[in-house]
């Protein structure tokens, strides 16, 4: 056999892996990277480098729930319901003041909500329970009812005790994470820094988004499709354009990317096609391929290898399968790279919505629209889910996974998706049904 026979042979004769092997195999590559500090308010979407311990209580101080009185709840005990028991107000605490005067028996301070609780209190009356008067010049306040110890008042640590893990690790900012290290004193977060990630497409037929449409040709849609999903990934994209069919040039591109970046991912070009020229470079260098084919539609043709330590996605050209190709294999490695505790789509189980009889002997993952009738949730199949189609990917939610055995779906049928991120589309949709 001479060599062209043998890249020949080897184009048609691929192991396919199964999704999850496939997975498996690249993320033993993605390596959490190092740490950067990041102003509190550029935080959101960063995955945080270190745990967070509380590093005092919190509340710091016992903290009235009530604008009222500060007092001690026995002080009303000894009443008979509807009597007025008279206690001398000894000190008023806005919020911010430390008291002044600790509280006794028989007394009371005017307090605000938020404002530490003096010593010796142990209640706050709300001012609507209370009349007020003045007695040779001194105010007192009038209480009716019995009231209990702890009521209106959050006692120190009542939130977070004093050493308590708040966030773990690994963990996506969001406004809540925010609220607590704003509260704890934290105005730089120490997060991963972002992956940077090299884009490129190949194909002869691509043009620009800019360019005017010409007979043959098609406008380069992967590419900043690829650039928005790493961007939502929490990676930082790097456009390199779109080349011709051309190895020379795909090699050389290829090199530098790896050089440059902490992951490289392609699109186009990976099928047996006699222009797949991404395809043949990463056979050139069997010894570092992860995989060629893996067991699933769309996108059955998603090659990665590995090369000097960095990953390169090689995605299908196919929009379908570049984008769910996109959420099983480089989101993932995105993720881990950031430190992310679960870098897969999360799996949820849903109520088929319409019928889906295509059989395959690959796993599908169906681009779905999401949607909640009654408190059910249902996935419903876009119209048109080809590998080579384009326009349903704007409506999908989730990904239901539909097994290789299976002799097609019914409506009804209790089926297992794989969320997409971001919001749910289909309830837009829903709105005002
Ligand atoms: N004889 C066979 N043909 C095909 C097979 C096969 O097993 N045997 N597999 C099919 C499957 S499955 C897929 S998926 C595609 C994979 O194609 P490639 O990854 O090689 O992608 P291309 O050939 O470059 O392009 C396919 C298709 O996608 C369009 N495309 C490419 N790049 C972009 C882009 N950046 N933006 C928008 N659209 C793009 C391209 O014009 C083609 O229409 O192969 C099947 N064939
Ligand atoms: O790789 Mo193709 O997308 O399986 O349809
Ligand atoms: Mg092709």
């Amino acid at each position: 056999m001479n060599s062209r026979e043998e890249v020949t042979h080897s184009k048609f004769h691929r192991k396919a892996l199964q999704v999850k092997e496939a997975q498996s195999r690249i993320i033993e590559y993605a390596k959490v990277l190092d740490t950067e500090e990041v102003p509190l308010y550029q935080s959101p979407g960063r995955y945080l480098a270190e745990p967070v311990y509380a590093p005092h209580p919190f509340p710091a101080f016992n903290r009235s729930g009530m604008d009222g009185y500060a007092l001690i709840a026995a002080d009303t005990e000894v009443m008979n319901e509807g009597d007025l028991i008279w206690l001398d107000i000894v000190d008023n605490i806005p919020c911010g003041a430390v008291p002044a005067v600790d509280i006794r028996r028989g007394t009371a301070a005017r307090i605000m909500t938020g404002a530490q609780v003096p010593q010796g209190a142990d209640t706050v009356v709300m001012l609507e329970a209370t009349e007020s008067r003045e007695v040779d010049g001194l105010l007192q306040v009038g209480i009716r009812k019995l009231h209990k110890a702890g009521r209106n008042v959050t006692p120190i640590g009542f939130e977070l005790r004093e050493g308590e893990l708040v966030l773990p690790a690994g963990r996506m900012i969001k406004a809540g994470d925010i609220a607590v290290l704003a509260a704890f004193g934290i105005p730089f977060v120490k997060v991963i820094r972002r992956p940077k990630v090299g884009i490129f497409a190949t194909g002869t037929e691509l043009l620009e988004v800019h360019e005017p449409l010409v007979p043959g040709k098609i406008r380069n849609s992967n590419s900043p499709m690829l650039e928005a999903l790493v961007r939502e990934s929490g990676g930082d994209p790097v456009m390199l354009g779109a080349i011709v069919d051309d190895i020379e040039l795909a090699r050389s591109k290829v090199q530098m990317a790896l050089e440059s970046y902490d992951l490289v991912i392609t699109t186009g070009g990976v099928s047996v096609g006699d222009y797949d020229i991404m395809g043949d470079l990463i056979r050139e260098n069997s010894g570092d391929m992860l995989f060629n084919k893996v067991t699933m539609r769309p996108g059955s043709v998603t090659t990665a290898a590995v090369r000097g330590g960095t990953l390169l996605l090689a995605l299908s050209g196919n929009p379908g399968a570049c984008f769910v190709g996109f959420h099983l294999f480089a989101r993932p490695v995105i993720l881990q790279m950031q430190g992310a505790v679960q870098p897969f789509l999360p799996e949820w189980t849903a109520v088929l919505g319409a019928e889906y009889s295509k059989v395959n002997n690959y796993t599908r993952f169906v681009r779905s629209r999401l949607e909640i009738h009654e408190g059910r949730l249902y996935a419903y199949p876009v119209s048109i889910d080809e590998s080579s189609v384009m326009v349903t990917i704007k409506d999908s939610d989730c990904l239901i996974v539909v097994p290789p055995e299976e002799r097609g779906l019914s409506a009804g049928d209790s089926v297992k998706v794989l969320k997409l991120p971001g919001e749910i589309r289909g309830l837009e949709s829903m709105a005002g049904s």
